[in-house]
């Protein structure tokens, strides 16, 4: 089914929170982005704050291992982010690091944040008060926006991948510049650290699944929308 209607328009001056999780390369930061221009809405990436703190420790030399010390890197930590999908930036103690942050020395340290506990309970903390500062019209995603971050949203969206197609995509976006295992290391082996503290892998109750392996990026874009729509009525 897809909806003619102007998502622009769509529920204006009520709550509309869409929570998306998903796996490493499922598409959910693109999707994401386009569902809220689309619907008018900001757009959260909670992964984003996760590498930003990531960044933080690293510059400082904090030891990633060292629980107590990362947790208290997530409070100290200065972080600005833009949730404007329009304008994407993140800035750490003032500083520009939108594209540090994407850094494969990043990605490939950044479970050892998400992993952490008390980090993870600060973060969840931010990204609820950005959530309210939004004025609750907002597309926020990551790993627990359904479950833990807005379990209340009133659209919540599983968005998964084979991993054939996650491979695949995260190949294409860095530009072929990956190797089969950095590639692997990056998506598959991601997921398997972070999944030891957050499902992202299976729907929890009420979450609706969308899987893209087969749509392509305007197709998932409206099904997305679509699901929004059928949420809401
Ligand atoms: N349905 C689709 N068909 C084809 N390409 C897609 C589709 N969805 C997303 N993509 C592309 O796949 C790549 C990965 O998407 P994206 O970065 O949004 O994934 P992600 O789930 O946010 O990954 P991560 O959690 O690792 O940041 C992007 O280049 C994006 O444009
Ligand atoms: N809500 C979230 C968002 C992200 N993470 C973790 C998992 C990833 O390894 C890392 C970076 O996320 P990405 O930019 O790749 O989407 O942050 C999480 O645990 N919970």
């Amino acid at each position: 089914m897809t909806v003619e209607r102007n998502p622009a328009e769509f529920r204006l001056g009520k709550p509309l929170v869409v929570a998306i999780d998903g796996p490493s390369g499922s598409g959910k930061s693109s999707i994401s982005r386009e569902a809220a221009r689309r619907l008018r809405a900001a757009y959260l990436d909670t992964g984003a704050m996760y590498r930003a703190v990531t960044l933080y420790c690293m510059e400082a030399g904090i030891d990633l291992e060292d629980a107590a010390a990362v947790e208290a890197a997530a409070r100290a930590a200065d972080i600005e982010l833009s949730t404007s999908p329009d304008a994407e930036f993140v800035r750490v103690s003032g500083r520009d690091v939108t594209d540090a942050i994407r850094e494969p020395i990043v990605s490939s340290s950044v479970s050892a944040v998400a992993t952490t506990l008390g980090a993870r309970a600060e973060l969840v903390r931010r990204q609820q008060q950005l959530i309210k500062d939004s004025g609750l019209r907002i597309v926020a995603e990551g790993r627990d926006i359904t479950t833990v971050v807005a379990p209340l949203a009133e659209v919540r969206i599983l968005l998964t991948a084979s991993e054939e197609a996650r491979l695949r995509r995260r190949g294409v976006q860095l530009g072929g510049t990956q190797s089969a295992a950095q590639l692997k290391e990056q998506v598959i082996t991601r997921d398997a650290k972070d999944s030891t503290v957050v499902n992202f892998q299976q729907a929890a109750d009420g979450v609706v699944t969308i899987d893209s392996s087969d749509l392509d990026f305007e197709e998932t874009v409206q099904a997305v929308l679509d699901v929004v729509y059928a949420s809401t009525h």
